[in-house]
């Protein structure tokens, strides 16, 4: 059989933790390689972009979290067959990926540049981005992003508001997607409930 190994950060609110979720719900087995922060300077070079998550497969490697997503989705089962909703899908992901990727991209900031910039961020792009995901999610019927089914997409939105309503995004209100979008709050909590991923997080480990 052939060897999967996901790498990634030991996080849950990030941009690895929907192709996890994916693997375990579609019983996919893979190796879970969580890189601690203090080894991330040795591992880095050796990934292809400088950045996780990394996919290997049999020693190959593969990067970009939603191709990766897109991957483990098709050897889930949680990734559409038909080429619209295909689309329907990665349309859901990349939503998540363009917000999330500006408000994470102020990480490093100082202090206080970080603070404007999120409070900003949180008042216009993201409250807007959430609005209009939670629009998407109500047109395709308003329980699933695509396929009238559990995807890949609705784990990595799933994720993503956990993580908004989690507290740790320092300077972004954890009330924000409960104020503005409280049909993906519901859509959340409803994944949360699937059998496999409350499972899941009963037994999940996070270091940070
Ligand atoms: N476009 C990439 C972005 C990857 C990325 O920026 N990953 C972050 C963690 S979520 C990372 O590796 N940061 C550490 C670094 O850049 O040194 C993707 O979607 O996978």
């Amino acid at each position: 059989m052939n060897k999967l190994k996901l790498v990634y950060f030991d996080i849950d609110g990030a941009r690895g933790e929907a192709a996890r979720l994916a693997m375990v719900i579609g019983g996919v087995p893979f190796a879970d390689d969580r890189v601690k922060f203090a080894d991330w300077p040795d591992r880095k070079a050796d990934t292809p972009f400088g950045a996780l998550p990394v996919l290997e497969l049999d020693g190959q490697t593969v990067a970009q979290s939603n191709g990766i997503n897109r991957y483990v989705g098709k050897l889930a089962g949680l990734y559409p067959d038909d080429a619209w909703q295909a689309a329907l899908c990665d349309e859901a992901m990349d939503a998540v990926e363009e917000v999330a990727t500006r408000v994470w991209s102020t990480m490093s900031l100082p202090a206080a540049e970080k603070k404007a910039q999120r409070e900003s961020l949180a008042a216009g792009p993201l409250a807007f981005s959430l609005d209009r995901l939670q629009l998407r999610l109500v047109a395709h019927g308003g329980q699933y992003f695509a396929d009238g089914r559990l995807t890949v997409a609705d784990l990595k939105v799933f994720v993503w508001i956990s993580h908004l309503r989690s507290g740790r995004l320092d300077h972004v209100p954890v009330d924000l997607p409960d104020r503005v979008a409280p049909r993906l709050v519901e859509h959340h909590d409803r994944v949360k409930e699937h059998p496999a991923v409350k499972a899941y997080y009963a037994g999940r480990k996070v270091a940070a």
